[in-house]
């Protein structure tokens, strides 16, 4: 990251995370609730690795994100962005150097670029704010959408003009422009059509592979996870439950909830629907992991470092099998 004075050392991870724990309170003071919606989160991602955070809504996947990005603050916990401890060495918030470093992409499209502004005014102020528009403008321009597989005439447009396809394009362009080492891409193709998604999610894997960035991608859809992403992690309740190489994971899923989240894909191979008894069957095994004492990560697969966040009693269970 531009802002630490040295270079990070050979094979420092793009973000690591200690023991992040964030609760939200809400309510008056006489009738005042407390939500923790993460609790001690562990998480690491390469330089160049893009990791899916999967799991159903409320489970905390959007406010890792947002931690991340400095959007919302944590209570305890570290976050190191390529060696740095920021949550120390910022501690009034982020940097212009981390804001430039670590970039969002919002679900929303449509929201997310000015309508007054034509596309090529959007990309130029994000050069410009970030100190990147160098001497030759349009060339730049032309070049970023080009990066995004559009053609340069979409400069000219204004947001409502384009699809959504290409105004998501547009919003990965202008979190291009300032060359980032980190992207969060929060649930980006899930207001796209269906025919439009693939395209945004091949862009996304370009970017890691072209330009090394790491990404964050946030999603409900596992077949888009699989897809894309190297590693998949799970989250339930706030919890990080399970995680591992993305293919694996998915076809050898250990905690009862990622089983759940698996077996709700539909299947054209799968003649049997998901039994509803089997899927409360499920939600009962969820909730006894859940509240069994003693959760530690257990290795599944040490080559590919598949883990699963087991209670002990269930481990020892197995182990005196
Ligand atoms: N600003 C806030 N104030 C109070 N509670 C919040 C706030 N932001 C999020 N929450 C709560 O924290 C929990 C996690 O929310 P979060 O948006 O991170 O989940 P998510 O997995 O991203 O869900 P979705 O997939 O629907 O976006 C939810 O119960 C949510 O209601």
């Amino acid at each position: 990251m531009s802002t630490t004075t040295a270079p990070p050392a050979a094979g420092t991870p793009a973000v690591r995370i200690r023991g992040l724990n964030k609760t939200f309170t809400s309510g008056s003071f006489v009738s005042r609730t407390r939500l923790r919606a993460l609790r001690d989160i562990e998480l690491e991602i390469g330089a160049g690795e893009i990791v899916a955070l999967v799991g159903e809504s409320g489970s905390g996947k959007s406010t890792l994100a947002r931690c991340i990005a400095r959007l919302e603050q944590p209570e305890t916990g570290s976050l190191e962005v390529f060696g740095e401890n920021v949550l120390a060495t910022q501690r009034r918030g982020a940097s212009r150097g981390y804001r430039r470093c670590v970039q969002m992409v919002f679900q929303d499209p449509f929201g997310s670029l000015n309508p007054t502004h034509r596309v090529e005014h959007v990309l130029e102020r994000s050069l410009c704010v970030h100190g990147k528009a160098g001497s030759n403008v349009r060339a730049r321009l032309v070049e970023l959408v080009e990066s995004v597989d559009l053609d340069p005439a979409v400069l000219s447009a204004f947001p409502h003009e384009l699809s959504g396809g290409q105004r998501q394009r547009i919003a990965i362009a202008r979190v291009l422009a300032v060359e980032p080492e980190v992207i969060l891409a929060d649930e980006p193709t899930s207001m796209l059509d269906v025919s439009v998604r693939i395209g945004v999610l091949n862009l996304l894997a370009k970017l890691r592979d072209e330009h090394g960035i790491a990404i964050l991608y946030v999603t409900h859809d596992l077949a888009s996870a699989r897809y894309l992403a190297d590693r998949t992690i799970v989250m339930n309740a706030g919890s990080m439950v399970e995680g591992g190489p993305s293919m694996r994971l998915l076809d050898d899923p250990q905690h009862p909830y990622t089983r759940l989240l698996v077996g709700a894909v539909p299947d054209p191979e799968r003649t049997e629907p998901f039994d509803p008894d089997a899927r409360a069957e499920l939600r009962r095994e969820i909730a006894d992991w859940t509240a069994a004492p003693g959760q530690r990560r257990e290795v599944v697969d040490a080559a590919t470092a598949h883990w699963v966040l087991t209670p002990h009693e269930h481990t020892s269970r197995q182990e005196n099998a």
